[in-house]
């Protein structure tokens, strides 16, 4: 048997539930908040994904005693003894995951110092962090680099500030939550990323303690205090895992009830899928997205910050698009190499074309640079299994798709990278009626 590999016989429409927890976007960094504070923390609706694993180490290395709670899928976070904790041997914790960065302003506030080792996170551009140590810099941090990561110190304390961010970068914004919320006097972020993960952490802050304020135009405002509490919070749902079940029972014209997925965070996600031809009905509990049967239509889409259509929703719905009838047109606008998995998808049957130009109504960033980042895809195609390799977390589960959507037998190489995002998702699979097994 081989752990990281996965064979997929295609043809099967996804039919069936499955259960969406926690937000991967949210949890890791709802767990680092609990730093922050002087009472232990409760975090509920945790998913079993790798991402947590990796914080879990990281946190318990600072000190940090994580539990489970009362409820399944709670975890207790005490931080009381951070500050005797002996932090050794901080790279073999530091994992595939970015979030150590977001390490930087709870540790300075409560040691003075912090070391922050190299990231991980997918390879879908450069992903530089200049924004996160530029912010830093500015509430009174002091970076130096070395060989190993970056020592940062606080010899005066963090000041609040005035930042405006070049671009509204996520982990840029909630960098300056983390840290503004127990720094001197009054922080103001202009150009700040609103994406509902990042509510909901400043939903966690508030509970905390913090005192947090949005504007409507991407502006906001914190107000420093001098401590704050733990919190009992629930995870909102993971709406980028509940869209890839979505894009997958489309592609294999199956239907999935995705439990535990909530609406209002996918707003934008649900008016596109209904446009391309995908239908969906909301309850309480959950969502149910199907194939109505029929042929799909092919769309123009832009992926942008949000209230836009999220970048992570981009490479599974891209594995649908093959199978509309017509041209479709993306246009990445967040990453500057997140197409590069399509070209599995042409070696399966897609007719797929990449550009360098903006092909959309909004010129971005990477217009001008010499970057794959449109694409044009050309449907109904039909896609034969292959042998495929995975490229990073969301371009992995479209080739998870891609080879149920074909026709024979695919055999899918690192699918471990998967774990990082997608709780128990073979399992899940198997549930959806999948033919999948471990070789
Ligand atoms: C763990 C997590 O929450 N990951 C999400 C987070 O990533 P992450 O927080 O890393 O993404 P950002 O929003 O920061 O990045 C957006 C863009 O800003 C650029 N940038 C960012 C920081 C910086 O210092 N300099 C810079 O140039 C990046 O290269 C990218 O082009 O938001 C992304 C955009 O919604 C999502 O795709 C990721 O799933
Ligand atoms: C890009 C992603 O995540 P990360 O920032 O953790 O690499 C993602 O979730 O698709």
């Amino acid at each position: 048997m081989t752990d990281d590999v996965l064979l997929v016989h295609g043809g099967t429409p996804l039919q069936g539930e499955i259960r969406v927890r926690g937000a991967k976007n949210l949890v890791p960094k709802a767990m680092v908040a609990a730093l922050l504070g002087n009472t232990p923390s409760r975090l509920r609706n945790v998913p079993e994904i790798r991402d947590v694993r990796v914080v879990r180490g990281l946190l318990q290395l600072h000190g940090v005693t994580v539990r489970g709670g009362e409820e399944e899928g709670e975890l207790v976070l005490d931080p009381s003894r951070v500050e005797s904790a002996n932090v050794a041997d901080i790279d073999a914790h530091a994992g595939s995951s970015r979030i150590p960065i977001l390490f930087c302003g709870p540790l300075l506030h409560r040691l003075g110092h912090a070391f922050i080792p190299g990231l991980g996170g997918c390879d879908i551009g450069g992903r530089p962090v200049d924004f996160h140590f530029d912010v830093l810099r500015q509430f009174g941090a002091v970076i130096e680099k070395r060989a190993d990561g970056q020592y940062l110190e606080a010899p005066r304390g963090l000041r609040g500030c005035r930042i405006k961010l070049p671009y509204p970068s996520v982990g840029s914004t909630e960098q300056v939550l983390l840290t503004a919320v127990l720094a001197e006097g009054v922080t103001e972020l202009s150009n700040a990323a609103v994406e509902p993960e990042i509510e909901d952490l400043i939903c966690v802050l508030q509970k905390m303690g913090a005192i947090i304020s949005m504007d409507t135009d991407r502006t906001i405002r914190i107000t420093g205090v001098d401590s704050l509490t733990g919190y009992t919070h629930r995870a909102l749902p993971d709406r980028l895992e509940a869209a890839s079940w979505a894009s997958a029972a489309l592609a294999t014209k199956g239907s999935v009830y995705a439990r535990g997925a909530s609406q209002r965070e996918m707003m934008t996600f649900l008016n596109v899928f209904r446009k391309v031809g995908g239908a969906f009905e909301v309850d309480d509990a959950g969502i149910r997205f199907w194939h109505p049967g029929g042929p799909l239509n092919a769309i123009a889409l832009e992926t942008d910050v949000h209230p836009g259509f999220q970048t992570d929703w981009q490479q599974p719905l891209v594995v649908a698009l093959t199978q509309a009838s017509g041209l479709s047109i993306v246009h990445e606008t967040v990453y500057e190499s997140r197409l590069g998995f399509t070209e599995a998808l042409n070696a399966m049957g897609a007719r797929i074309q990449l550009y360098r130009e903006c092909l959309g109504g909004t010129p971005c960033r990477f217009g001008q640079r010499n970057f794959q980042h449109s694409a044009v895809v050309s449907g109904p195609t039909p896609l034969q299994g292959a042998d495929l390799v995975i490229p990073d977390l969301r371009g992995g589960f479209s080739y998870l798709i891609a080879a149920l959507a074909a026709q024979g037998t695919s055999r899918v190489h690192g699918i471990e990278l998967i774990n990082r995002g997608y709780e128990n998702f073979v399992r899940k699979l198997e549930d959806l009626g999948a033919k999948v097994e471990r070789p």
